[in-house]
């Protein structure tokens, strides 16, 4: 179908947005305004829902990064409408993460950095049962040093999670799970300015109070080359990785080289027969940028989707997307 496309009208529900779709002719499509902007959404109202679903008959759901969310266009959408259908991109995500995160050729590897320390940490838990190597960078890995006793300068931690990341390591070494964290990093006075940066060496036995290995008035702000390289030595001996979160402020030129060496080695991977994916927008982005950017097996359009994935956790709005198939299928076997 060639469809023409209307310029949005101001809301995506409310009158406007019914007189622009009720003008709709075969062959044309209308584009509504982005459905974060109203409040209704992230709050999953279910008022808002119903008025999403009064615009149409059938709802096509392909919105797979967002489908770890329990919001309006996500899951309540999907119990007013006639018919629901995955979207393709929906369906090509679920096919190649299922079948290759659940049985994943092992050694199975999951490289995990980024700044939603909160967001992720607990998915490391679910992790430590399921993977062989765990590489933990980025902010994230700030929490785990700290809960081993290295001081961390202004780097911010997640006091409350000192005691699961303790537990966590623990796990792993139980299980055999080889965990690795930073062990030099490059630090700043600043977030956002590499000038007078450096690699210092990170390990408890070095880290005192007196001299601490994150000086007090700095940030770590990326993986140093040492790590760099045993992360790199690790991807490289997995099967299958995934990878979600820069390993540090890489967009900052002085903070991007422990991402790029990361993701080099997810390239390296693949080149070697390995399965490699890599998702979440910034973890993409950074793999993008490069020249020429490394080839990997697959990238999602999932950070937090495809982590609860992996992981196991059946996501809210493929959960919603099941029902609504099945009561579906349900009313027309009644109604034949
Ligand atoms: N040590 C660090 N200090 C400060 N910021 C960091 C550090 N390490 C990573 N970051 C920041 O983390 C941000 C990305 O984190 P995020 O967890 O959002 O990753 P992501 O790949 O976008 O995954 P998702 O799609 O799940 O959000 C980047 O903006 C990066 O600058
Ligand atoms: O809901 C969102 O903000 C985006 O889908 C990204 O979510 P994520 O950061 O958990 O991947």
């Amino acid at each position: 179908m060639t469809a023409s496309v209307y310029a949005p009208p101001p809301d995506c529900v409310g009158s406007a947005a019914q007189a622009a779709v009720q003008q709709l002719q075969p062959g044309q499509a209308c584009l509504l305004e982005n459905l974060r902007f109203h409040s209704g959404e992230a709050a999953s109202e279910p008022a808002f829902a119903q008025q999403l679903a009064a615009l149409g008959d059938v709802y096509v759901s392909d919105a797979f990064g967002v489908a770890h969310r329990e919001q309006a266009s996500v899951t309540g959408v999907l119990q007013h409408m006639a018919a629901c259908y995955p979207g393709l991109l929906m369906q090509s995500e679920l096919r190649y993460l299922h079948s290759t995160c659940h049985t994943p050729e092992r050694p199975f590897g999951v490289v995990i950095g980024g700044a939603k320390v909160r967001d992720k940490i607990g998915v490391l838990q679910a992790l430590v049962s399921s993977a062989d190597v765990l590489l933990i960078g980025g902010r994230m890995a700030f929490t785990f040093l700290a809960a081993e006793g290295v001081a961390c300068g202004r780097t911010q931690i997640e006091e409350d999670w000192l005691e699961a990341c303790r537990v966590m390591r623990e796990s792993a070494a139980a299980r055999g799970v080889k965990l690795l964290l930073p062990r030099d990093i490059v630090v700043a006075r600043s977030l956002d300015d590499d000038c007078g940066c450096c690699t210092v060496p990170l390990t408890v036995s070095c880290c005192t109070p007196e001299a601490p290995c994150v000086p007090n008035g700095c940030y770590g702000l990326d993986i140093g080359p040492e790590t760099a390289a045993a992360f790199t030595e690790a991807i490289q001996g997995c099967k299958t990785v995934f990878w979600n979160g820069p390993m540090g402020r890489f967009e900052v030129p002085g903070f991007a080289a422990g991402t790029h060496a990361v993701a080099r080695a997810m390239g390296q991977a693949t080149a070697a027969g390995s399965t490699t994916i890599v998702g979440g927008g910034d973890s993409v982005s950074a793999t993008n940028e490069m020249q020429p950017p490394p080839a990997i097996s697959y990238i999602s359009t999932g950070g937090g989707a495809s982590l609860q994935l992996i992981q196991g956790q059946l996501l809210p709005g493929i959960r919603a997307l099941a029902q609504a198939v099945a009561a579906a299928a349900a009313a027309a076997t009644a109604a034949s």
